[in-house]
C-alpha cells in the first residue's frame, strides 16, 4: 500500500479527530477563521437562537472588508443602509460572543486575505476555513484554507470543528522561466483558461515547479487566490525560506524558540516522493503571454496578443452558446484584437493583487504617465497598512500624478457591495478575480488581468500588452 502522502493529506490527517465509517467523511479540526460581515450574520443568529457560545473565540477574527466605503477621507459612514446594518450587527456581535473586531477605522483593517498574513494569523500547518471563497489564498503560506458556507461557520463556531468530504489531488508543475511582464497572475489565468471554470472542481491542488520556486511570497499568493476560479476548494505549496522569512516578523507569529520549533516542523511540510495524485497538469510558462480574459467567466481569456474568438468556429454545442452568450453581453465582435477594447475605467484593487509588490508593479509602469483622459482609474490598496507603506515609498503620489483615484482599503469595485459600482455599459480593466456578468455593477463588464496590465490600459485607454511599456 502506498502510504506516502501529499501535502494536502498531510494537512487533513493531522486534523482529523474523527472518521465516519457510513459516508467517508471526517470530522476536521479547524485551527483559525476569519469572518467577514457580509456571510456571518446568520450564523451568529443561529447561536443566538440556540443560546449557543463560541467555543474559541480567540481563534476567530471579525474583519470589515466588503461594504465599507473607499473614499479617501475614511469615514465610517455607509451610504448603503445595508452595509451600514451588517457593520453593526457584526460590532454586536463581536462583543456579545467576545471576538476581536477589525472595525472600518481600525489600523490593521483590509481585505482579510491581505490583513491575515500581514497579522501573522495564518500559518503553515493550519487549517483554516472562513467564511470567503477565496480564503485558498493561504496555500501560499503552507496553510489549507477553504471558504465555507453560514451554517457551516456556525457549526465551527460552536464547535471548532466541521464535517468534512476530503477532496482529490492534483499537481499542477509550473516550470520554466517568465518572460517580461509575464506575472504569476498570467499563469493562474492561463491555467485555468486551460482547464476551465470548473477543471479543478472537487480537487485540492498543489503547485510546484520552477515558477512556484521562484516566484516571491506575494506572488504565490495571487495563483492561490484564483484557484478556486477553476472550482479548487484548496490550494497548496510547500513552504520555503521565502515564506518563513515573510512570516518571522508578523505580529502574531511565533517568537524566539517557538519560531524556531516551529520552522522546524514546517520543513516536513511537503508532499512525500511518490504520493499520488489523481489528476497531473503540467505547463512550460516560457512563453507564457500576459493574459485577458474576454468573456464573463474567468476562463474566457487569452494571452493579449490574440483577438476574440469566433463562436461558431467551436464544436462543442454548449461551449459555444456560451461563448455567444458572452461576447453579447461584452459587445464585442469575433476577430477584434484584443488592443483594441476600449475602456472606460481602470481598477486596480482586491485579495488577488492589491498587495504592496502589486502596487510596486504598477507604479513601475505609471511613473511620469497620465492616464487616458477618458479613463476613470482608481486604485485600492488591499489593507491600510498596504496604503500607509504605498504612502511612504512615494508610490501613492505617483498614481496621484498619472490621475489614478488612490483609495482606502476594501472589496470595493471587486465585487461592487459598496457605493464603488460601475453604470450599465461601462468597460473595466481590472485586476480582480471574477469577471461573472455584473459583478462590478448590473449591465458592467469586466476584463481580468494582471495590475501592470490594468496601468498600462488605463494610460493607452485600451487594453494593450505592458511589455511595450515597460520595454521602452
Ligand atoms: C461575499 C463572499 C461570499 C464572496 C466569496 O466567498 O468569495 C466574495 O468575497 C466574492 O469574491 O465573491
Ligand atoms: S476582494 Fe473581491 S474576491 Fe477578494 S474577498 Fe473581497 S470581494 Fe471577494
Amino acid at each position: 500500500m502506498n502510504m506516502a502522502k501529499t501535502l494536502y493529506d498531510k494537512h487533513i490527517d493531522s486534523h482529523t479527530i474523527k472518521k465516519f465509517d457510513d459516508d467517508g467523511n471526517v470530522l476536521l479540526y479547524i485551527d483559525r477563521s476569519i469572518l467577514n460581515e457580509y456571510t456571518s450574520p446568520q450564523a451568529f443568529s443561529g447561536l443566538r437562537e440556540q443560546n449557543r457560545s463560541v467555543w474559541n473565540p480567540k481563534s476567530v477574527l471579525l474583519n470589515v472588508d466588503h461594504v465599507n466605503p473607499t473614499r479617501p477621507a475614511r469615514n465610517p459612514e455607509m451610504t448603503d443602509s445595508g452595509g451600514a446594518l451588517q457593520v453593526k450587527y457584526f460590532t454586536e456581535n463581536s462583543r456579545f460572543f467576545d471576538i476581536e473586531l477589525f472595525d472600518v477605522m481600525d489600523k490593521r483593517q483590509g481585505i482579510e486575505h491581505v490583513v491575515a498574513h500581514e497579522q501573522g494569523l495564518a500559518m503553515p500547518g493550519m487549517v483554516i476555513a472562513a467564511g470567503d471563497s477565496h480564503t485558498t489564498t493561504y496555500g501560499a503560506l503552507g496553510a489549507f484554507g477553504f471558504g465555507i458556507g453560514t451554517s457551516e461557520i456556525e457549526h465551527f463556531l460552536a464547535t471548532q470543528t466541521l464535517v468534512y468530504k476530503k477532496l482529490c489531488n492534483m499537481r499542477v508543475t509550473l516550470e520554466g522561466q517568465l518572460g517580461a511582464g509575464v506575472t504569476s497572475k498570467d499563469v493562474i489565468m492561463a491555467l485555468i483558461a486551460r482547464i476551465g471554470a470548473d477543471g479543478a472542481t472537487g480537487y485540492a491542488i498543489e503547485f510546484c515547479g520552477s515558477v512556484i520556486d521562484n516566484l516571491s511570497v506575494e506572488a504565490r499568493m495571487t495563483i492561490c487566490n484564483m484557484a478556486v476560479e477553476a472550482g479548487a476548494r484548496g490550494a497548496f505549496m510547500a513552504p520555503d525560506d521565502r515564506v518563513f522569512a515573510y512570516l518571522k516578523d508578523t505580529p502574531r507569529a511565533p517568537k524566539g524558540e517557538l519560531w524556531d520549533r516551529a520552522v522546524e516542523s514546517w520543513r516536513t511540510l511537503k508532499s512525500d516522493p511518490g504520493a499520488k495524485f489523481d489528476k497531473e497538469v503540467y505547463i512550460d510558462c516560457s512563453r507564457l503571454e500576459p493574459f485577458i480574459t474576454w468573456g464573463i467567466s474567468p476562463d474566457q481569456a487569452g494571452p493579449i496578443t490574440d483577438a476574440i474568438p469566433d463562436p461558431q468556429s467551436i464544436e462543442d454545442r454548449q461551449k459555444r452558446h456560451d461563448y455567444q452568450t458572452a461576447l453579447n453581453y461584452m459587445e464585442l465582435k469575433p476577430g477584434t484584437p484584443f488592443t483594441e477594447i476600449r475602456i472606460s475605467h481602470a481598477f486596480i484593487g482586491s485579495c488577488t493583487n492589491s498587495r504592496i509588490e502589486d502596487l510596486r508593479e504598477v507604479a513601475k509602469v505609471l511613473a511620469g504617465k497620465k492616464i487616458a483622459p477618458h479613463v476613470r482609474g482608481m486604485i485600492v490598496p488591499g489593507s491600510t497598512q498596504v496604503r500607509e507603506r504605498a504612502e511612504r515609498e512615494g508610490l501613492a503620489q505617483i498614481f496621484i500624478d498619472a490621475g489614478f483615484e488612490w483609495r482606502q482599503s476594501g472589496c470595493s469595485m471587486c465585487l461592487a457591495m459598496n457605493e464603488d459600482v460601475l453604470s450599465p455599459g461601462d468597460r473595466c480593466a481590472s485586476s480582480t478575480n471574477r469577471n461573472f456578468a455584473g459583478r462590478q455593477g448590473a449591465g458592467s463588464r469586466t476584463h481580468l488581468m494582471s495590475p501592470a496590465m490594468v496601468a498600462a490600459a488605463a494610460v493607452a485607454g485600451h487594453l494593450t500588452d505592458v511589455r511595450y511599456f515597460t520595454e521602452v
